[in-house]
């Protein structure tokens, strides 16, 4: 396994606004739009996957409102292999375009009911078309996982000769695992004629894994979506993917990371998608402390159980008192609130915060324990509600 260069420059392509809202179900009002695109920018994402031009005219003016904005972000809309589509991008003021095409044999008999050179002959025509409109264009290889790699190599030489900047790798339906998603990338990477890019589904749980999986093997363009937002079971999540780069990788992106939990917290709201409690880097409770030990080792020195401090996230650490709980944790939380127990008292006190905890199957509030303290035999007298 390589690597990752220190002098490799790996850029993501946020497709929350394309990908992301062809979730089932979701909608962006271009105001939300705006919005995430304004954030995604201002937190350094290097390119946006902003919409589909060929859906239409409403589309295609929230493509043009996103390019009135004058991000930094390089924008860049989606096209299948169609002149038309892609003239419905040029007519929205994008200046980059993932031309996209089928390229597993499955799709190509059973989707398109084309065959392997038409798949050829029809991305010659767009490509020739695109760059006589000086356009900067991604092929994007819909299921390559499933395709035949020097298949997708061939196509690689086509675009080099006529003027492509990129080849997106799709793993489409989420079927790979992040060594042979490393295995194909590789074999692209060393036969193929573009750089790459990695879009990675998460049907088996294994998007961001895949996505680094790819960088790792290669790839230069890395496609996320906030929160893991996409079709089926979503994407690469934009947050796993950049903290996944420094803590896993060693290779930090240039990403402002902490405005991710208001990211977040701003796509969960306008898909209709709330965030689990539990969701990786972003959960309002993935740095909850329990736990006896974890919660003792956290107090003594917070890497003991924390691989990166919550704040540089946007979260806060959240110590909680429950059937798990252990005497310095609980100490720690009288002292907090102004109360001095010795030790004897402390135990006993622990006990009673199992019973409840077990009894109501769920943790103390503070003014809970406060009224423990002050009575500590009286255990149904002291609960909230
Ligand atoms: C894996 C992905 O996420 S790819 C992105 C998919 N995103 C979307 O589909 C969301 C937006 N899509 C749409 O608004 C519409 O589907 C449109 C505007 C693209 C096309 O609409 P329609 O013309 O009504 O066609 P419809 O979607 O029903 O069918 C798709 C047609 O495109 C063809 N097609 C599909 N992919 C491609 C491609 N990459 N290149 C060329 N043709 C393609 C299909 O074979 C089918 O053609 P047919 O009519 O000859 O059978
Ligand atoms: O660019 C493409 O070809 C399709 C990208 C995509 O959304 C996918 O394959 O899942």
């Amino acid at each position: 396994m390589k690597a990752i260069d220190s002098t490799r420059t790996i850029v993501i392509d946020d497709t929350t606004l394309r990908d992301g809202e062809q979730t089932a179900g979701v909608v962006f009002s271009l105001e939300e739009k705006k919005q995430i695109a304004k954030a995604l920018d201002e937190i350094g994402v290097g390119e946006l996957e902003c919409g589909i031009p060929a859906m239409g005219r409403e589309e295609q003016a929230s493509v043009r409102a996103l390019v009135d904005m004058g991000l930094n972000a390089r924008l860049i809309t989606w096209n299948r292999a169609v002149v038309s589509d892609i003239q419905a991008s040029i007519h929205s003021g994008v200046k980059a375009v993932d031309i996209s095409l089928s390229v597993s044999d499955i799709h190509i008999e059973h989707k398109l009911g084309k065959s392997r050179d038409w798949v050829k002959a029809q991305l010659h025509r767009a490509l020739e078309f695109a760059k006589s409109h000086d356009l900067y264009v991604s092929i994007g290889g819909e299921d390559s996982s499933r395709a035949d790699l020097d298949f997708l190599c061939e196509l690689t030489e086509i675009g080099a000769e006529y003027g492509a900047d990129r080849f997106r790798y799709c793993d489409t339906l989420g079927l790979m695992d992040p060594f042979t998603t490393y295995d194909h990338v590789d074999y692209l990477h060393r036969n193929g004629a573009l750089p790459l890019e990695v879009h990675t589904h998460n049907d088996l749980g294994m998007a961001t894994a895949n996505a680094i999986a790819g960088i790792r093997a290669g790839a230069d363009f890395v496609n996320t979506t906030v929160n893991g937002l996409g079709e089926r079971a979503g994407n690469a999540a934009l947050e796993e993917v950049v903290m996944a780069m420094k803590y896993a990788c060693d290779r930090p992106l240039a990403i402002d990371t902490h405005r991710f939990v208001e990211l977040s917290r701003l796509v969960g709201q306008a898909s209709h998608r709330p965030v689990p409690e539990w969701k990786a880097v972003v959960g309002e409770k993935v740095f909850s402390h329990e736990s006896g030990l974890h919660a003792d080792g956290v107090l003594k020195y917070p890497k003991n159980y924390e691989g990166f401090d919550p704040s540089e996230v946007g979260l806060t650490r959240h110590m909680v008192l429950g059937k798990h709980s252990g005497g310095h944790g609980l100490q720690s939380r009288l002292q907090n609130l102004g109360v001095h127990l010795e030790a004897d008292k402390v135990n006993f006190l622990l006990q009673q915060v199992r019973s409840i905890s077990q009894k109501y199957k769920r943790s103390l509030a503070d003014d809970e324990l406060l009224n423990l303290v002050a009575h500590p035999t009286n255990i149904s007298g002291v609960i909230n509600g």
